[in-house]
């Protein structure tokens, strides 16, 4: 059958080893997120800390042949039939543990710069989102500035947040509206800003895998209740690998909170829950049916597709039989918005050519 020609909205780089002990003073260097591989786990340290264990042979499985080779990458997209990746972060992930500002600052501000001269530079189809640091908004906000100017489109925010620093709190309301001012969009990706592994009994493979989804709904209660996008109606919100068919059905619970707790209700919004997140939230999924039968069934249009390259939860090396078999029975109108109108309507990309 023909090639189903697709972007991607959830993909990742595979960071090179060196990249900020070749770009920091050894004094951050030494304490910027690294991993050592063992006989069994992959042990992640950062700032002195571990903060992540994964068998060695679970991260041996996400290695398509142009993980760590941009030129074997774009190849490996041509064969899954994918034209444009936002790709994330895959190291960089962790930068969002760092509490010191210093280390945060620089540890974002060099992954950027690895990212514009290595990935986004040398060709136009695989774009990142920026780091920033959350150790201090106003650094956060410096670095939205100086990467808008590079042509960043994004920033790359975690789900899970540390107690005290949940999103809706007024003390991110400079990032914000640096975000807004810029059209810089929020690129939220779950399993990121808490443990991912919190359960070690019967089902623990699935169940951690929900446990790490949960979190890409608070940011969204608490963005949409919290009065955030209601005062930054231009800001958009993304939840990549998240699934999609939840978002409409939180915009229900909310409104209804909204409406029968009405007398608790603060601040009160311009704008239902529910037509917020219709405007300004999207989301991202890899396999899920649920996620475009939702559009139909609601009318919740902002959903995208996400290869997850080159993850395990990802569809390479069956992108084709899953683009086939979740669009076969959907309308040209659904197919195209989520495969490519959505992200297209977020993101200024290079067109897919018209003989894909
Ligand atoms: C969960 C256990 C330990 C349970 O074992 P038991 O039955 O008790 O013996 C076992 O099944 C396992 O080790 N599974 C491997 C996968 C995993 O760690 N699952 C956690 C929940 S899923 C997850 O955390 C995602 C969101 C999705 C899978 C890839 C994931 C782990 C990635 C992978 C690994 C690392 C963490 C990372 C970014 C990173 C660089 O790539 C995300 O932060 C997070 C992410
Ligand atoms: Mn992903």
């Amino acid at each position: 059958p023909r090639k189903i020609w697709a972007h991607s909205a959830d993909s990742h780089v595979m960071e090179p080893a060196d990249l900020w002990t070749s770009r920091l003073p050894k004094r951050l260097a030494d304490r910027a997120p690294r991993s050592e591989r063992g006989d069994k786990y992959e042990i992640l340290y950062i700032d002195g800390q571990q903060i992540d264990r994964q068998l060695n042979d679970f991260m041996d499985a996400m290695r398509p042949p142009g993980a760590f080779d941009l030129d074997v990458r774009l190849k490996d997209l041509d064969q899954e039939g994918v034209w444009s990746q936002l790709a994330f972060p895959s190291m960089g992930f962790w930068s969002v543990n760092i509490t010191d500002r210093e280390l945060g600052r620089e540890v974002a501000r060099a992954w950027n710069d690895w990212s514009h001269e290595e990935v986004m530079s040398r060709q136009d189809r695989i774009f990142t989102p920026a780091i920033v640091s959350l150790a201090d908004v106003g650094d956060a906000v410096k670095e939205i500035e100086r990467t808008a100017e590079m042509g960043f489109q994004a920033i790359f925010l975690p789900c899970g947040t540390r107690p005290g620093e949940e999103w809706g709190l007024d003390k991110w309301e400079p990032l914000w509206a640096a975000a807004e001012a810029h059209g810089t969009v929020l690129a939220f990706h779950i399993g990121t800003g808490g443990e991912n592994v919190v359960y070690r009994g019967p089902g623990g493979a699935v169940v951690n895998y929900m446990e790490t989804t949960y979190p890409g709904m608070r940011v969204v209660s608490h963005m949409v209740a919290g009065g955030a996008l209601d005062r930054h109606p231009e800001l958009k919100v993304v939840i990549a690998e998240g699934g999609a068919a939840w978002v409409p059905a939180i915009g229900d619970r909310m409104d209804e909170g909204y409406r029968q707790h009405g007398m608790f209700v603060r601040p009160k919004l311009s704008r239902l829950p529910s037509e917020i997140i219709r405007s300004q939230v999207y989301a991202s999924f890899q396999h899920d049916p649920s996620a475009v039968e939702v559009i139909e069934g609601t009318g919740y249009t902002n959903v995208m597709w996400g290869d997850d390259y080159p993850h395990l939860e990802g569809t390479y090396g069956h992108t084709q039989e899953t683009l086939h078999g979740l669009f076969t029975k959907v309308s040209p109108e659904i197919k195209h918005r989520v495969l490519r109108g959505t992200f297209e309507e977020l993101f200024d990309v290079s067109p897919i050519p018209a003989d894909k």
